[in-house]
């Protein structure tokens, strides 16, 4: 594939799909990046070896594939800056954004165009990544082909058939790097309040997520049964198993995914919409 990527903004999400497509030995000079920090862009040059912009407009003037890669919050600004060279180049669309609506997009951007809606998570920076993606009816399967391409340079893709999926999709793997965060933080404390130093914890609980991680990929049982593997009768798992079950974590768990769920669709409502 050699079609014009450009890349509008050029945080931390951009930054972890250009190392991935450079890294799969795609051409430097077909990705293009814009953001408005000096630094940003001068960084950009340096790590990549990649032309950036200052101006959206000028950016996207020779491009394929557009990236949107901004804050949701201010999708919308940026889309109605770029309305007039999109509908003059009628490139394939693809945004990032946590919650925007492919609908919403489209008519910020004057309307009738393709539009992938992805959602990766920040493992793509080490091409780890795990991105779910919804095409708009107006996708055509090269274009598909190309979507997946450049999001499988960081990491697994999948494909969801409604835009309501993505909303699951985010409230799973694109927020859930964090949730795992946050269970080896607290597994890393309890284990220091029980006598370990900071840094045997730290390597400890580093390597025991890893374990799990790759067991899970590539022992072909399910999480259940390697669970059972580890839980002797009586024995200390079992323990600390029961513990778990009778704080209704698995309640814990639904709820907080069912409210990053919600919020990514309070998210399309309150910055979508006609308003
Ligand atoms: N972080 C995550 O885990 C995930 C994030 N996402 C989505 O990815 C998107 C980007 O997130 P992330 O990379 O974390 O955010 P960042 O803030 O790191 O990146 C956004 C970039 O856009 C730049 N920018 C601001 N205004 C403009 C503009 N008018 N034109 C062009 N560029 C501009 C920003 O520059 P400056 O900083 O100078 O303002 C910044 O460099 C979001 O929509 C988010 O929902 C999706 C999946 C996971
Ligand atoms: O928290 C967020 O809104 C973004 C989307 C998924 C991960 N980070």
């Amino acid at each position: 594939m050699n079609a014009k990527i450009c890349f509008i903004g050029a945080g931390n999400m951009a930054k972890s799909l250009i190392g991935g497509l450079l890294a799969s030995g795609y051409e430097a000079k077909n990705i293009i990046a814009t953001d408005p920090s000096e630094e940003q862009r001068q960084a950009l040059g340096s790590q990549f070896a990649i032309e950036s912009f200052a101006d959206n407009n000028e950016a996207l003037m020779h491009a394929d594939i557009v990236v949107l890669a901004v804050k949701p919050q201010i999708l919308r600004n940026v889309c109605a800056e770029i309305s007039s060279t999109v509908q003059a180049g009628s490139p394939l669309v693809l945004s990032i954004a946590a919650g925007i609506r492919t609908d919403d997009i489209d008519r910020w951007l004057g309307g009738n165009l393709p539009i992938v809606r992805t959602m990766p998570n920040t493992p793509a920076l080490i091409q780890t990544g795990a991105t779910g993606l919804f095409a708009n009816a107006r996708v055509n399967d090269e274009q598909k082909s190309q979507a997946e391409h450049i999001m499988r340079a960081t990491g697994l893709t999948l494909w969801v058939d409604t835009e309501a999926k993505i909303d699951a999709v985010t409230a799973l793997s694109g927020s859930g790097p964090a949730y795992y965060f946050l269970f080896m933080e607290a597994m890393e404390n309890a284990a220091e309040k029980l006598g370990l130093d900071h840094k045997t914890a730290h390597l400890l609980t580093m390597q025991t997520a890893l374990g799990a991680a790759k067991m899970v990929m590539e022992s072909h049982q399910d999480c259940a049964q390697l669970r059972a593997n580890v839980t002797s009768p009586n024995g200390t798992t079992q323990k600390a198993i029961e513990h778990f079950e009778s704080k209704q974590l698995r309640e814990i768990v639904e709820g907080a995914m069912t409210d990053a769920y919600q919020r990514a669709q309070e998210l399309a409502d309150e910055l979508g919409g006609d308003a």
